[in-house]
């Protein structure tokens, strides 16, 4: 699969809108609406992929706008921390707010549930009989305008799920970050808002491995039965399967995880296959890649410069196919003995995005305490972490690249 891109920065004359700006019910100044466009010639082909135009739109949106979608008890909370520690800073709700609230504010981006946008409490729920993954338990089309006028650069009013209670609490004032997140059950299920995201990750847990994390947390940590836990995963599997796992065909990054295959039968779920999925031709985005871009690789690494128990670690890297679009995929089965040692693999990847050597290591060993730290999930949240920096510098810079040629 040979892939040669080629960016031309111009303003397209024709295809340029420029409104003035105009002030938002909340006092906050529209953004100027300039469109530009950068020329993409890529002689690889991503059919179904929403940007795998010849043209790609480098605008003047204000906010750069990125979904995460998984099953509840997936890892999302997990992977915005590593996200948010890529940027700097911590992450925390909205000061003197609903101390139930569901964002959580950085310097850099903001994240919001999209629990947020149930339509239906508990109650009404329990009332009508429908899970929260159902989509008529949701009302999309707040959210799209609401993320859109994010987008665009206005404030808005956020309701507020309350987890404690169940109920729909009075909304939150939502300003534009530089990077908005919106994480949950269906940021890619409505169309419209699809198409506003810059970028797209779904969270794929299989469901051994995710009967084995829920088993965990909800009867470690919060004392439920494992009757009950087997009950509400098989409550919610028809309703997962119909609305939300679909989405994983629309993402630009998929993290999957499965039951190792190198422990032959395997039943315990402690180690671990992960996949990272990426979808080529996708705009400010290069796919990450083992020894050689493109070429298929299987590799061990354990021996001289990396310590691996049994049952050991193995990589793999190659072109393959994923509802129909072209993509690259990375994986690693197994799980480090010693984090430090990971700046051996990584001096192995090439498109990581890190800004110095050892970036990554650095993460991974900053947060060695978060689950998933000595494994592919880890490995992998951590990279995509830093791919999601690059694909906001890079709009960045082609905002203001295309501004400067404009004036010029
Ligand atoms: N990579 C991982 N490896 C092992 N366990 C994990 C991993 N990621 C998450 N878990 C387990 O799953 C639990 C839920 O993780 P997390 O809170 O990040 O998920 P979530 O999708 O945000 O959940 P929810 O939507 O219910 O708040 C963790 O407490 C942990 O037990
Ligand atoms: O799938 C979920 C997403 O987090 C929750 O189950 C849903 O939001 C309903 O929440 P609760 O169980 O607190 O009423």
């Amino acid at each position: 699969m040979a892939v040669s891109t080629v960016y031309t920065i111009q303003p397209l004359n024709s295809s340029c809108s420029i409104s003035t700006p105009t002030k938002s019910h909340l006092g906050f100044s529209q953004k100027q609406q300039v469109l530009f466009f950068s020329k993409r010639i890529n002689t690889s082909s991503s059919s179904n992929s929403r940007r795998s135009s010849s043209e790609i739109a480098c605008s003047a949106e204000k906010t750069v706008v990125i979904g995460l979608a998984a099953d509840s008890g997936c890892g999302k909370s997990t992977f915005m921390r590593r996200l948010t520690s890529v940027f700097g800073g911590a992450a925390e709700p909205p000061r003197g707010g609903n101390p139930d609230s569901n964002t959580l504010i950085s310097d850099t981006t903001t994240v919001i549930c999209l629990d947020d946008y149930h339509s239906l409490d508990r109650t009404g729920r329990k009332e009508k009989g429908v899970t929260a993954l159902d989509p008529r338990a949701n009302n999309f089309d707040l959210m799209y305008e609401q993320v859109k006028a994010i987008k665009d650069g206005v404030a808005v009013d956020k309701p507020i799920y309350n987890h404690v209670t169940g109920l729909l609490d009075p909304p939150e004032l939502i300003k534009p970050p530089k990077i908005l997140v919106i994480e949950g059950l269906h940021p890619m299920y409505d169309q419209r808002v699809r198409d506003i995201l810059d970028f797209s990750i779904y969270l794929d847990i299989s469901n051994e491995v995710k009967f084995a994390w829920k088993i965990q947390r909800d009867m470690a940590e919060r004392g439920h039965s494992l009757e009950s836990i087997k009950a509400s995963i098989e409550a919610r599997k028809p309703d997962f399967d119909a609305y939300i796992d679909p989405q994983k065909q629309y993402a630009d990054v998929v993290i999957e995880v499965l039951p190792t295959q190198l422990i032959p039968d395997d039943n315990e779920g402690k180690v671990l296959r992960v996949k990272l999925i990426q979808k080529e031709g996708v705009n400010h985005f290069s796919p990450v890649y083992l020894f050689d871009e493109g070429s298929t690789i299987s590799w061990i690494p354990c021996g001289r410069k990396l310590t691996c128990s049994y049952p050991g670690i193995k990589f793999a890297y190659g072109p393959d196919t994923y509802f129909g679009n072209e993509v690259s995929v990375a994986e690693m089965d197994g799980q480090f003995d010693r984090l430090d040692e990971l700046i051996y693999v990584e001096s192995h990847l090439s498109n990581i995005s890190s800004k110095f050597y050892g970036e990554v290591t650095q993460q991974m060993l900053k947060h060695a305490d978060f689950p998933g730290s000595s494994n592919g999930t880890g490995l992998f949240q951590t990279i995509v972490g830093l791919k999601i920096r690059d694909l906001y510098e890079q709009i960045v810079a082609c905002r203001v690249e295309a501004l400067q040629t404009a004036k010029a």
